[in-house]
């Protein structure tokens, strides 16, 4: 069996790539920079390091990879694919699509064998948002055929993976802890279980509950470190007063998601606790300008913020530690991330609440829009 897998970063090697090649897929990835690509074709194999007391190593073998900038490669290992995955962040499948449109349609020229596209990415409905890309490329016969025959399951995918500082360019590092849900409602009949896949026909409270628990929580402890001037969020969670943020803004979250989807609120308060615990991992340095990169993503309607937010309005509670963390990303200035930098212009630019409305679309006067520039007034930009 292949697996054509785009993205062969932390969450590519170190996550997906790695159960597809226990599940017994010979796994190919796609990738466009070329020290993976040439590294992975050259020796086929790698070492997963698990971050735990135990260091335990993982060798994933069978594995190679083509350039993703060369379309006709692309689009022929699409086209003989049993299985496609991503992992190449979320702004970045439209880059993608092209490629998986053309593989498809090479699929559909010679007899049409049924295949599953999943997105593993942080996002809601990763996998629909690829489709969308995917079908602007395809003709109305070719997505005709298409349907039934291509599916588009969304996933949401859970395991901690930091930036690697290693000298070996394919090893990597990762938390033990991982899953992976995949919406078993949109895959076709007879569909091969990927070994460690947790197949639900109703994806929709596990997305959330992940994105945001874990990314909601995880953005906390980066913003509001960043705010503090911490640079990783080891250092931030050894600080109290943030571990109590990141506790709060997770009540929050909590209280919406046992409200909208009925989870116990024990089991749900036993969930965040693991998941500070996860973001304490002292066998992992995991930077603050990782964690919150793209604020502009971070603070987008969607996402792990201001959906929580608006909902635990609507819901009659005040999201007041929610809006702090709004905040601190209002102040998080990396000059190394693009969207970081494009936030702050427009803050220097148009202010802090036209800002506000621009990015979150909370309109200015909405009580949870004060809420935020409240916070944002109070608090200093961080230390250099
Ligand atoms: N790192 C983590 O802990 C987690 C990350 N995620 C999600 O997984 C996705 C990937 O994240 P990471 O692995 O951390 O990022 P990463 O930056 O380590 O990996 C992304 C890879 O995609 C490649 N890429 C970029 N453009 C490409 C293209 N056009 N074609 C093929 N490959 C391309 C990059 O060269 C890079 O190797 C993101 O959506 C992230 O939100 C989800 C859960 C955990
Ligand atoms: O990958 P994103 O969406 O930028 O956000 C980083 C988040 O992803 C994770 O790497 C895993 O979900 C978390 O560590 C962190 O919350």
């Amino acid at each position: 069996m292949k697996a054509v897998h785009f993205g062969a970063g932390n969450i590519g090697r170190g996550f997906i790539g790695l159960l597809l090649s226990q599940s017994g897929y010979d796994v190919i990835f796609s990738d466009v920079n070329q020290t993976l690509v040439g590294a992975l074709r050259e020796r086929g194999e790698y070492t997963v390091t698990l971050a735990g007391d135990d260091q335990e190593q993982l060798h994933v073998t069978g594995v190679t990879a083509i350039d993703g900038t060369d379309g006709d490669a692309v689009a022929a290992a699409v086209a003989e694919a049993d299985l496609v995955t991503t992992a190449v962040g979320v702004n970045i499948l439209k880059h993608i699509a092209a490629g998986i449109a053309r593989g498809i349609e090479r699929r559909l020229a010679a007899g049409a064998e049924p295949l599953h596209i999943i997105a593993c990415e942080n996002a809601i409905g990763g996998s629909s948002q690829l489709k969308e890309h995917v079908y602007a490329h395809l003709g109305e016969e070719a997505k005709a055929k298409a349907a039934g025959i291509i599916a588009f399951p969304n996933a949401a995918v859970d395991r901690i993976v930091p930036i690697q500082h290693n000298d070996d360019p394919l090893a990597v590092t990762v938390e033990p802890f991982y899953e992976w849900v995949v919406d078993a409602s949109a895959m076709l009949e007879g569909y091969k279980p990927v070994q460690g896949v947790h197949y639900v026909n109703d994806l929709t409270p596990y997305i959330e509950r992940k994105l945001f628990t874990v990314n909601t929580g995880h953005c906390a402890a980066a913003y509001i470190g960043s705010s503090r001037g911490y640079g990783t969020i080891q250092q931030a969670m050894a600080d109290d007063s943030i571990v109590d943020d990141v506790k709060a803004t997770l009540n929050e979250t909590g209280a919406v998601l046992v409200g909208r989807y009925g989870f116990d609120p024990d089991e749900h308060s036993r969930y965040i606790a693991k998941i500070i615990g996860r973001f304490r991992n002292p066998h992992l340095t995991d930077e603050v300008a990782r964690v919150g990169r793209s604020p502009i993503r971070k603070l987008s309607p969607n996402d792990r913020l201001v959906k929580p937010a608006l909902q635990a309005h609507d819901m009659g509670i005040e999201p007041k530690h929610l809006a702090k963390v709004m905040a601190a990303a209002l102040h998080f200035a990396n000059p190394d991330d693009p969207e970081a930098v494009e936030l702050q212009q427009s803050i220097i630019e148009k202010g802090v609440g036209r800002t506000v409305t621009e990015y979150t679309s909370i309109a200015d006067g909405h009580p949870v829009h004060r809420l935020i520039l409240d916070y944002y007034a109070g608090m200093t930009a961080p230390r250099s």
